[in-house]
Formats: C-alpha cells, structure tokens, sequence
C-alpha cells in the first residue's frame, strides 16, 4: 500500500469531523451521523485506490452511504479494504460528551475481518503485556499479569470499561483486586486504544461493545505494538447464520489480533469529534477558522503521526450545516 494513502485517508476523517462536529450537543444523531457519513463518502471519490468496504454503515439491503460491499476510490490504486465509523459515538456527539471519532482504517484486500454488526468480548492491552494476555483469563489474573510487567503495585493498575448493566459484576470483581476501575460512556474506539498509548495511563480496557468498533480499533492497536484478544457475542440464530454468512465458521472462536486484522499493511486515521482519551476534539476558534487533531498510524512501520490542522469553513461550503 502507497504510504500516501494514509495522508488521503486523514482528510476523509477531518471532513467527516468538520460535518458532524457542528450537530454537536443538538440531541439529533441521526442527522450528525448523516452528515459525517456523507463528508466522507465525497471524498474517497479522488482517492487513489481499489477499495471495497468491509465495515460499514450498514449492508447492502440497507442501501446506506458507505455500505459493506461499496466499492469505494478511483480504481487506480492499490486493491485494498476499508473499514469507516464516519462518527464513532453518535449519541456522544449528540449530548456533547467526550469520546467521540471520525475512523478509517484501510489494509490489503482480504485482510480484515469481516465483522457483522452484533456485540463483541475484548480485551486490550500496551506493549508491555503483549502476548500474555487471554479473553478467557480471569480478570484477577490478568491484573497481576499487568501489574507485573507494567513493574506497577495493583492499586496503581487502571483498567477501562463501559458503564453498563451487562460489566457490573466485572467491575465489583476489579475493584475487589485493589484496581482502579475508569468507566466510560460510550466510544470504545478511542478507550480501546488509548490503553495502548503510554501517556494515558490506562493499562487494561476490558469488556463487551460493538464487533465492528472492535475491528477498526484492532488495526491501530496493531501499529502501536498492543495486543488485543476478542470474541463475536451473537446472541440468537439469526446473528449466527450472519457471522457464518460473512465467513467464520465457527462465530464463537477465539480471535487473536492477526484474526481481527492479518498482515502487517494497515494504515488508521481518526479525527477527533469532541475531545476524549485519544484526540481533541473539533474546535471552533472565531470566524471561520476550525481547528481538528488527528492520528495516523502504519502497522508496517510503526509510525505514529500526529496532525493537527487549521481548516477555513467559508472556503468549504459543502461542509457546513445547513440552518
Ligand atoms: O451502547 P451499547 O449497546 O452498549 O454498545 C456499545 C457500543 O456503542 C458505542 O459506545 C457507541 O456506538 P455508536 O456510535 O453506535 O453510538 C461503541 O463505542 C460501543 O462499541
């Protein structure tokens, strides 16, 4: 894959930022959500590749903008699939909380797996505890395994995880470790990576979210050197047959990191929407001037890339809201 690409793909999240960042606290999703997804359809018209979207924002009987299955780019490029979250967190977006994202990850045809959109157990961690973190560990083990390698006491070891009803025996049995226990609200995109990020602080995220949040954060995980494990958590027939229908024979196996994303050629871009573990969010900073932080990463060589860049919205007026 051209290193290029990587530089294209950032401005696809930028504008899908740039869109949706002006539904922010308005309390309407769907409509930021729709404004993200159709600032970055528009622009993987001019992008040099050969892509096909394996996740998306729907599936073809959906017929939504950015479907799986969409072939996407201008075919003169490198045969690659691509997976989006336009706005990862709508709700967060939608009450003005933090967390929320605009991702792409892109890799070589055939290497991500083709996640359906059902829950998913994951479990991620930084490098230090690479390779000897399992999904079917018990959490307390996992703990000391952290504790050990991160050369920290356990009451130092902090470990992310959604607020939900469905982790609340997780957490009673964390927080019985001694462990500090960082909840959030939604967006396990940015949590999920964060863990791997040293400047975080964060040295466990644990727990059940979406399956194609859990793909696209693999890829960036992937580039940092962490380590995830995860397993699809379809809870009746009908999520089975589609896991099968997307080619996992078995949708309960364990999946390591290599299964989520094969390969070492992935790249990942984010945008930050409102501020969180990850990014700043979009600022709006007098006049016309918008300012947006954003992350690329190449699992091949490792290199991180901060971008922070300063946008005029007059001289982009497809993408400013309508009043
Ligand atoms: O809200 P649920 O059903 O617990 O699902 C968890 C998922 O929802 C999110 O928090 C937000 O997803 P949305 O973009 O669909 O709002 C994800 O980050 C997470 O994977």
């Amino acid at each position: 894959m051209d290193r290029e690409l990587a530089l294209e793909i950032v401005r696809a999240t930028e504008a899908a930022a740039l869109a949706s960042s002006q539904w922010m606290g308005r309390g309407l999703k769907n409509e930021a959500d729709d404004a993200a997804t159709s600032a970055m359809r528009k622009m993987f018209d001019s992008v040099n590749m050969n892509g096909t979207v394996v996740i998306g924002e729907g599936e073809l009987d959906e017929a939504p903008m950015l479907y799986i299955g969409e072939p996407l780019g201008n075919k003169n490029g490198p045969a690659v699939d691509i997976a989006v979250d336009p706005l990862e967190g709508t709700s967060i977006l939608s009450k003005g909380y933090p967390n929320a994202l605009s991702i792409i990850a892109v890799a070589d045809r055939g290497t991500l797996l083709h996640a359906p959109d059902m829950y998913m157990d994951k479990i991620v961690v930084g490098p230090e505890a690479a390779g000897l973190i399992r999904l079917d560990d018990p959490i307390e083990k996992s703990i000391d395994i952290i504790a050990k390698m991160a050369n920290k006491r356990v009451r130092d070891v902090n470990v992310i995880i959604q607020e939900r009803p469905r982790h609340e025996e997780l957490i009673e049995r964390i927080r019985a470790t001694g462990a500090r226990v960082k909840l959030f609200g939604d967006g396990d995109v940015a949590t999920s990576i964060a863990t791997v990020l040293p400047r975080t602080g964060i040295d466990l995220f644990i727990g059940t979210g979406g399956a194609p949040e859990g793909v696209i954060a693999a890829a960036a995980i992937k580039a940092l050197g962490g380590d995830m494990q995860a397993r699809l958590a379809p809870s009746n027939d009908d999520e089975r047959q589609r896991c099968v229908k997307m080619g996992l024979e078995d949708p309960t196996q364990l999946l390591q990191l290599d299964d989520l994303v094969r390969g070492d050629d992935a790249i990942f871009a984010a945008t930050g929407v409102t501020s969180g573990e990850l990014l700043d969010g979009v600022r709006f900073i007098g006049g016309d001037q918008v300012e947006t932080d954003s992350i690329i990463m190449r699992a091949k060589t490792g290199t991180v890339r901060y971008v922070k860049a300063q946008h005029r919205l007059n001289q982009k007026p497809h993408l400013v809201m309508s009043e």
